[in-house]
């Protein structure tokens, strides 16, 4: 199953707007009124990748396939959803299997934009939401331990750590809880456990041109300020939907036009993109690692370069096992080295001749950036 990042926000402040940026077409209706999305959009995202091009030339392969994870946009949630208000809290459902959460604020001035209370307040409206999420997870949580004995006891054991916790207004991630308890509750899918990327949507004066005394203000003027904001799980970033949906609906000539109109230098870093920076930053706050197969394989048995995405510790069988139960049942060896050291070789052999590449066993745990060929029989 592919991994999943859920956007949650109030209605109305740019949630679809930026998944079609996200998406880099207009999948999604985004427009300006509140509670315009009602169904889930999904659209796959590939990850920013450094290595997977230059491995496709260096291993001759006819394709090469980046790894990718879910954009999942929902309804926007309405203060007072708990008690029903919007379109209530139902479809929170939906962001219980997400890894991690992009909360989208809106930062922008525009009177013609409407925001559901009238006023644009960052902080108040981050506060609203988290304490929507806080009370679906109690309600969540409540629901479960009604089933007594039926609940395992190392579950029911943390459900209660965290049912105090949450009746403390603390976030089920601002508990400390151990890998291990974490597991325990791993099905709940709890909303409040899930890392959040805070994503600023700012007009596109602060995010090209003034982007800096931006970052700063956001710092000092909102992240400073809000209560539950954990930088061992929590980051955040600025985006401008509006502007980032529509560079990617305009070809390079409408692109260029449209860039100097608003004073911006062509070669502006397109890394500074939301559909490049919000999965590196899920990548960060994941801990997620890329690993690549292809070269090193003869040419007749694949011709494609692949990245594999990992969320959690894989060995060398486990990922024979994801590409064929045959490679996995005849496991051999594994050949094992560094994206960026086999590109500095230039070839696949020429790595082998200096010896640089490791033989590892089935046990071997991949490391981020692993070049992995195995040998089977
Ligand atoms: N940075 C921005 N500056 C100005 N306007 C913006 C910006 N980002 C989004 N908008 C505008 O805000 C309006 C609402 O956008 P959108 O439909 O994407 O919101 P939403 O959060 O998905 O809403 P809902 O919760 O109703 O589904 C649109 O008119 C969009 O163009
Ligand atoms: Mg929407």
């Amino acid at each position: 199953m592919k991994l999943k990042i859920g956007t949650l926000g109030l209605p109305n402040v740019g949630k679809s707007t930026l998944f079609n940026a996200m998406a880099q077409q207009s999948i999604a209706q985004a427009a300006n009124f509140p509670f315009c999305t009602i169904d889930p959009n999904v659209t796959p995202i590939a990850m920013p990748d450094l290595y997977l091009e230059e491995l496709g030339k260096l291993g001759k392969s006819i394709k090469t396939v980046p790894a990718t994870i879910e954009w999942v946009d929902v309804a926007g949630l309405a203060k007072g959803a708990h008690r029903g208000e919007g379109l209530g809290n139902r479809f929170l459902g939906t962001l219980r299997e997400c890894r991690a959460l992009c909360h989208l604020t809106r930062a922008f001035e525009d009177e013609s934009v409407v925001h559901v209370d009238g006023k644009v307040d960052p902080v108040g409206d981050i506060e609203a939401i988290a304490l929507e999420l806080l009370l679906a997870d109690q309600a969540h949580v409540e629901r479960r331990l009604e089933r007594g004995d039926k609940v395992p006891e190392e579950e029911r054991t943390v459900l209660e750590q965290v049912a105090s916790g949450l009746a403390l207004g603390k976030p089920a991630r601002s508990l400390q809880l151990t890998k291990e308890e974490q597991l325990h509750i791993r099905g709940m899918g709890l909303l409040t456990l899930k890392p959040v990327i805070h994503a600023f949507n700012v007009d596109e004066c602060d995010y090209l041109l003034d982007r800096e005394a931006t970052l700063e203000r956001i710092q000092s003027e909102i992240v400073s300020k809000l209560e539950f904001f954990d930088p061992t799980t929590d980051v955040w970033t600025i985006v401008s939907a509006k502007v980032e949906s529509e560079m990617v609906s305009k070809s390079p000539e409408e692109l260029a036009v449209y860039l100097e109109s608003l004073g911006v230098e062509e070669d502006f870093d397109r890394k500074l993109l939301s559909y490049h920076q919000l999965p590196q930053l899920v990548a960060h706050v994941l801990g997620l690692k890329l690993i690549y197969t292809g070269p090193g394989v003869p040419p007749e048995r694949s011709q494609t370069t692949k990245a594999h995405l990992l969320s959690g510790p894989l060995t060398a069988e486990g990922l024979a096992g994801r590409i064929h139960g045959e490679i996995e049942s005849g496991f051999i060896k594994a050949e094992v080295i560094s994206a960026a050291n086999l590109l500095e070789h230039g070839t696949y052999n020429a790595a082998k001749d200096t010896g640089s590449i490791r033989m590892e066993g089935r046990e071997y745990q991949l490391e981020n950036n692993d070049v992995v060929c195995i040998k089977w029989k």
